[in-house]
């Protein structure tokens, strides 16, 4: 996993490396630099195509003038530099690089209000105004340069962090700082990164490494992790030698109903291809052929308005949710199951019954998993201005009630009963469509079912349910939950 730091934490990293490696603070500037170059020229390798680089006083101004400086010795020629002048204060390494860039020639422009920037000509520019040292709303003189440049619609690389963009914390309803294409950031991405709000941002982001003391960064307390390919090839166990069906588990899907058989039948699925030693989909009779057609590896446990889960021991996992329906007999249904105090995975039309009977969430067994997405868990918890305050009050929630809950997302959010947030860094676009959910259900309870902890189950299914999605999409221009689902199983035989 790697530690997420806030800005100060890395302030700290920053200063804890200049004092315990040997290297100084104006080298370290200049590492950063020529990882933001050696990423750039990835990007852009056209030498003949002019730069624009706006630097501020700050650090992350001075990060621009050694960027600049590097440029020109990579073989760009036309550059300008447009020295940011709108505070007394600079920073001592940004005022070191400027003598630095003072021999060279490059051309530097000195802003000292906005409106001397006329129009940029440039074809690209490079965004280091302000980096992590961003203490309030953009506004004035800053607010106006950086809506010249948004208007301009160049491609706009920014330096560690798009100017007027927050590294982490609730981000401002209106967003007024820099659009870039490509934000390049140093040793960590930002914890804001991972919020749909960053879109507005930055479209794209890639860290680079600057040489901090990694060691350092792990061991410090954080709340945010990023979950790694190596973690999850840890977590995993191989099937044993000897094994057998008993070895891996029963989980029962609770799901479908008459319009919507589909979701059991995903759910299912995943779970055989997750490897769940028995799957039993209890669903209304009307779904029983398909069941059987479409996947006679499943037992049925067909279900009516009398329905109870007779020895729900029995059962490794119970999911209980995907296309269910809000029913009274199903409100019973899961009132029942809560109350057997067994471990339950609770998605979908199971969460939009909690939301209704919020009296049934301080009795939700422990270790029980929920797995909502931004709608059915501002169903649940109330309505929510930003992704931010959502994520603290998903944080609160699972300790409070002592479970894990799965916020879903582009990036989904893994919120442990320890108060942990792991971020999950697979899946894409393509597998944005219904059905989904239902089929990272199904994953997550043959992983409960195989008896994994509750919260690497979670893990292990929200990263092998976006991988697969992820190795899918790379010829395709959407993927189908049926198609993910039985994908499962080479993506967990690849990892392992
Ligand atoms: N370890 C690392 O990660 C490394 C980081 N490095 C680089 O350092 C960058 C951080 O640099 P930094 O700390 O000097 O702050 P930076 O962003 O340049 O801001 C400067 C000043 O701007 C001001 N200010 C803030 N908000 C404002 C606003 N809305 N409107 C107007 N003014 C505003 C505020 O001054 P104040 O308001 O407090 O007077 C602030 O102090 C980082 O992003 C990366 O590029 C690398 O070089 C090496 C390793
Ligand atoms: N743009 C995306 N990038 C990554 N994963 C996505 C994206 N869109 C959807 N997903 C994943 O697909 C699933 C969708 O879940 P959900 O909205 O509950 O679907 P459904 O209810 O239709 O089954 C989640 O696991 C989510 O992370």
């Amino acid at each position: 996993m790697q530690t997420l730091l806030t800005s100060a934490q890395m302030r700290k990293a920053d200063e804890f490396t200049i004092e315990h490696l040997p290297i100084a603070s104006i080298d370290l500037m200049e590492k950063a630099a020529r990882a933001f170059v050696h990423c750039f020229l990835r990007n852009e390798f056209d030498t003949n195509k002019s730069i624009a680089i706006f630097c501020g006083k700050g650090n992350n101004g001075g990060d621009g003038l050694a960027i600049a400086h590097l440029l020109l010795h990579n073989g760009y020629s036309n550059i300008k530099v447009y020295l940011v002048n709108f505070s007394d204060k600079q920073s001592l390494d940004y005022a070191i690089n400027l003598q630095r860039l003072e021999e060279s020639r490059c051309k530097k422009i000195v802003l000292n209000t906005a409106a001397d920037l006329k129009s940029i000509k440039s074809d690209i520019i490079i965004d280091a105004i302000l980096g992590s040292g961003l203490n309030k709303p953009l506004e004035g003189e800053y607010a106006v340069l950086v809506d010249h440049i948004n208007q301009s619609k160049k491609r706009v690389y920014a330096v560690d962090v798009p100017t007027g963009f927050f590294a982490e914390g609730k981000l401002p309803k209106e967003y007024n700082g820099i659009k870039a294409l490509k934000t390049i950031c140093f040793q960590r991405p930002k914890i804001n990164f991972f919020m749909p709000e960053s879109a507005l941002a930055t479209a794209q982001f890639e860290v680079v490494a600057i040489g901090l003391d990694e060691a350092f960064i792990q061991k410090q307390t954080a709340d945010f992790y990023l979950i790694e390919e190596d973690d999850i090839k840890q977590i995993l166990q191989p099937r044993k030698l000897f094994s057998h069906k008993g070895t891996y588990g029963h989980a029962l899907i609770i799901a479908g109903n008459t319009d919507t058989m589909g979701a059991a039948l995903l759910s299912a699925m995943a779970c055989l291809h997750t490897g769940a030693g028995l799957t039993t989909a209890c669903i209304p009779p009307s779904g029983l052929v398909a069941l059987n057609t479409r996947l006679p590896e499943v037992m049925s446990l067909p279900r009516d308005e009398y329905t109870k889960i007779e020895n729900p021991e029995k059962y490794q996992a119970i999911a209980i949710g995907p296309g269910l329906g809000v029913s009274n007999e199903n409100e019973r249904l899961l009132e029942h199951l809560i109350t057997t105090n067994q471990p339950l995975i609770i998605d979908a039309d199971g969460l939009n019954i909690l939301a209704e009977r919020q009296d049934l969430l301080s009795k939700l067994p422990a270790h029980s998993l929920l797995t909502p997405h931004m709608k059915e868990f501002d169903r649940l918890f109330g309505a929510h201005e930003s992704w931010w305050e959502r994520l603290q009050t998903a944080k609160e929630q699972a300790v409070k009630l002592k479970i894990v809950i799965v916020l879903k997302n582009q990036y989904t959010f893994v919120c442990s009963s320890e108060g942990k947030v792991y971020i999950n860094p697979t899946g894409n676009p393509a597998m944005a469509q219904g059905g989904m959910g239902d089929v990272l259900t199904g994953v997550i309870a043959a992983f409960l079912a195989q008896k994994y902890a509750t919260i690497d189950a979670a893990i292990l299914g929200c990263y092998v349910h976006g991988k697969t999605g992820d190795q899918l999409a790379k010829d395709k221009y959407v993927v189908t939950a049926s198609e993910v689902a039985p994908g499962i199983a080479s993506t967990i035989h690849e990892l392992m």
